[in-house]
């Protein structure tokens, strides 16, 4: 499969570097615990922020008659270097406040200093080394490869946090949580690189000069150290480390290492000797430091370790789902040139293959010639009577990676012979541009080949969809193919539990349709989704529009005879659970912000208009037209419209009845109202469209007969407006 240059560039890195890095990580997820274990001890004072360096020292020396050093670390606690009374010498942490010694030094422990050495090196010193710094800088590229893949796969910058359709648990928590690491990540490789760096010289050498003029030295005016102004002015906790003088020779003096510079004291009269600031290598070089250990801050710790455990699940779920879209490849029995049948696919994850090989397996079973290939390989067919194309769309409507230069191709390449052509859609209800790329390819090739079936659409990789295509084209064709459906389908889970609250009777309504109100285990969806059922727990799905009423879940359903789905769905009592799974259904929502809704249904089609009546709790302006066989099929509906009324979540209710005189149906209330919808469409409204599709394209050429004469324009021009879900 053709892939774009950044996945390419993304899985070759985590492949060239993944044992490192699969070392890295997981001996990165034990280091995280060193500065967490360390922490946690009880060295650090309280009120450590408010305590001067006069204070230390001065208490130091009160305590002990000689001090060498003292050094506060990145968990502020304050480690000295002191002899006692007894001559001992003690090396570990005090009160800075009271001096009062707390405890030994904590040595790190065999097992941490092991850990490091390994985590640096991999016991392979400079060689070690360098790979490991390498291979950050690989991780820090795979990081940048994966923000522009979720860039493109978001949209763009504005929805880069935007919601993610979770197709499948792989590909949704990579993207997830690589959204949510990317920083932590980022900040991982760079201070390993600066870190590495500066391990081979690489960067410019510290050095801190002092320059002291030692005969101008002088041990007057004496103060005591607490009055010293430049220990009152410095906090300890701006401090890494305190040399104290070893003699009481005027040369030997105070060195204070702060955190961005560097003091020389005199010991006798508090005059800073010198001053010099760190240059900005050092700072990057301590930074560095703190960002890449976590020393110092258990939540920074603790986040370390969230992100090395998560580079281990993104070098599981990138190779997992690299290997699925491996596993279907395109093969040929014969040569471009020799085909009747061409098979063109387009797909980005591979989805869309295993329906592109079944067919092309099926068309050779029954004796023909078929060449199948990747869009972006279109060709000359010399003898291709027929095209067929199955492809999935990408982004916000755009082309999968394997065919993102069919269309230019198509306009270079000429074919001598006459041509017919059939486009299948891959695509999910879940993106507002549902199998869009299949449109465009579709009109692409209309203009040069004959189409032989509108473009068909498939939600979902659903395999009764292709196979219902199949039956179409079969007829056409004459053809007897058949796909094995145990190949394609892959058992979707059902993960919304549902249980019957109340249910109407079918044989009170006189054409035999109910209302059933179920409550789920999820609150995650809306009115205009889809819930998907499987009668026969097996690959037959039947789809019902949802309406979310009261917080509930309600259906619309016509009982039909040998009905699989209404069957199912009517054997139900109240009281009954059973499992399902919800299809977002972006492009069939009620809008958020609209001029005003005019809502136009049939039969159940109803239910998702129910649903968004009951929650239009902005008293959005909202029109409904509603087709109807007679007075009593309105009735199991009446209550719920009439409260709508008189909330103003429904400003007004045009019924049309199809069996009472006289007949109306929907579009002749369309048609008598047509200045109002004109209106409407002009004013940025919005119409909504439910029902059969007998219905759906009557209204539709009924709102182009009016757009075109009271608009001037087609109602293609009003496309973003009108919104379909029809059956
Ligand atoms: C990032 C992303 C964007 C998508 N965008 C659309 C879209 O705009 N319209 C649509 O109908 N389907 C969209 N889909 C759904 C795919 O087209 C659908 O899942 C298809 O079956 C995938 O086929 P494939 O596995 O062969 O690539 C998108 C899927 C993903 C992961």
């Amino acid at each position: 499969m053709t892939i774009s240059i950044w996945r390419f560039s993304h899985l070759m890195l985590a492949l060239v570097s993944s044992v490192f890095i699969l070392l890295a990580s997981v001996t990165g997820v034990v280091l995280a615990f060193q500065p967490i274990s360390e922490q946690l001890e009880p060295y650090k004072i309280s009120d450590f922020e408010d305590v001067k360096v006069a204070e230390t020292v001065t208490q130091l020396h009160k305590k002990y008659p000689e001090v060498l050093e003292i050094q506060v670390d990145a968990n502020q606690f304050v480690l000295a270097s002191v002899i006692n009374e007894n001559g001992e010498s003690l090396n570990g942490y005090i009160n800075p406040k009271t001096a009062e010694f707390l405890g030994d030094r904590i040595e790190v422990s065999n097992f941490f200093k092991w850990v490091t050495n390994f985590h640096r090196s991999l016991f392979l010193k400079s060689i070690g080394r360098f790979f490991v710094g390498l291979c950050s800088f690989f991780l820090f590229l795979i990081a940048i490869s994966g923000t522009v893949l979720i860039l493109k796969r978001q949209g763009g910058l504005k929805q880069f946090f935007s919601k993610v359709v979770n197709e499948n648990f792989n590909q949704y928590w990579h993207v997830v949580l690589g959204r949510l690491n990317l920083i932590p990540i980022i900040i991982i490789t760079l201070t390993g690189i600066y870190l590495s760096a500066e391990k081979f010289n690489l960067l410019p050498v510290r050095s801190v000069k002092h320059l002291i003029d030692f005969d101008t030295l002088s041990e007057s005016p004496k103060q005591d150290f607490q009055n010293f102004s430049v220990f009152k002015s410095i906090y300890l906790s701006e401090v890494k480390r305190i040399e104290f003088p070893f003699s009481n020779d005027v040369e030997d003096y105070f060195t204070l290492s702060l955190k961005d510079k560097e003091l020389i004291v005199n010991q006798f009269t508090g005059e800073v000797l010198s001053e010099i600031n760190y240059p900005l290598v050092t700072l990057f070089s301590d930074l560095s430091l703190l960002l890449h250990t976590g020393q110092g801050s258990i939540f920074w710790s603790i986040i370390l370790a969230v992100a090395s455990v998560n580079i281990l699940f993104f070098m599981y779920s990138g190779f997992a789902m690299t290997l699925k879209r491996r596993q279907s490849k395109l093969k040929n029995k014969f040569k471009k040139d020799a085909c009747k049948y061409v098979i063109l696919v387009g797909s980005e994850n591979g989805g869309t293959l295993p329906f592109a090989n079944q067919l092309q397996q099926q068309l050779l079973k029954a004796g023909e010639t078929v060449y199948i290939t990747e869009l972006n390989n279109y060709d000359t067919f010399s003898n291709a009577e027929h095209f067929i194309v199955l492809t999935a769309t990408y982004g916000e409507g755009e082309a999968p990676a394997n065919a993102n230069k069919f269309l230019e191709r198509l306009n270079i390449i000429k074919q001598t012979q006459n041509i017919s052509y059939s486009v299948v859609g891959f695509g999910s209800l879940a993106y507002p541009e549902f199998c869009k790329f299949a449109f465009d390819v579709d009109k692409a090739l209309s203009i040069k080949f004959q189409q032989e079936l509108p473009v068909f659409t498939i939600n979902d990789k659903s395999v009764e969809s292709f196979e219902e295509w199949l039956t179409l084209w079969n007829k056409n064709k004459k053809l007897p193919i058949k796909i094995s459906k145990e190949k394609l389908t892959v058992k979707p889970k059902l993960n919304v539990g549902l249980t019957v609250l109340d249910k109407t009777k079918v044989e009170d309504h006189p054409d035999d349709t109910f209302l059933m109100r179920l409550k789920s285990n999820t609150r995650k969806f809306t009115s205009g989704d889809l819930l998907a059922i499987y009668p026969n727990n097996d690959y037959r799905e039947r789809l019902y529009s949802i309406g979310k009423v009261d917080n509930y879940m309600q259906l619309s359903i016509k009982l039909h005879e040998n009905g699989l789905g209404s069957g199912f769905l009517n054997s139900f009592s109240k009281g009954d659970s059973f499992k399902a799974r919800i299809i977002t259904n972006s492009a069939f929502h009620f809008p958020k912000k609209a001029s005003r809704v005019i809502l136009i249904a049939n039969g159940t089609g109803i239910a998702p208009f129910l649903g968004m009546l009951n929650q239009n709790i902005k008293q959005l302006e909202t029109h409904l037209y509603y087709g109807l066989r007679q007075k009593e099929s309105f009735d199991i509906y009446k209550s719920a419209l009439k409260e709508s009324q008189s909330k103003n979540q429904l400003k007004t209710l045009n019924l049309a009845l199809s069996r009472e005189m006289p007949k109306t149906y929907v579009q002749d209330l369309i048609k008598r109202d047509a200045s109002f919808i004109a209106e409407t469409l002009k004013n940025n409204g919005v119409v909504m469209i439910c029902g059969s599709l007998a219905m759906q394209n009557d209204v539709l050429s009924v709102l182009d007969s009016i757009t075109t004469e009271n608009l001037k324009q087609p109602l293609e021009y009003f496309n973003s407006q009108i919104k379909t879900d029809c059956y």
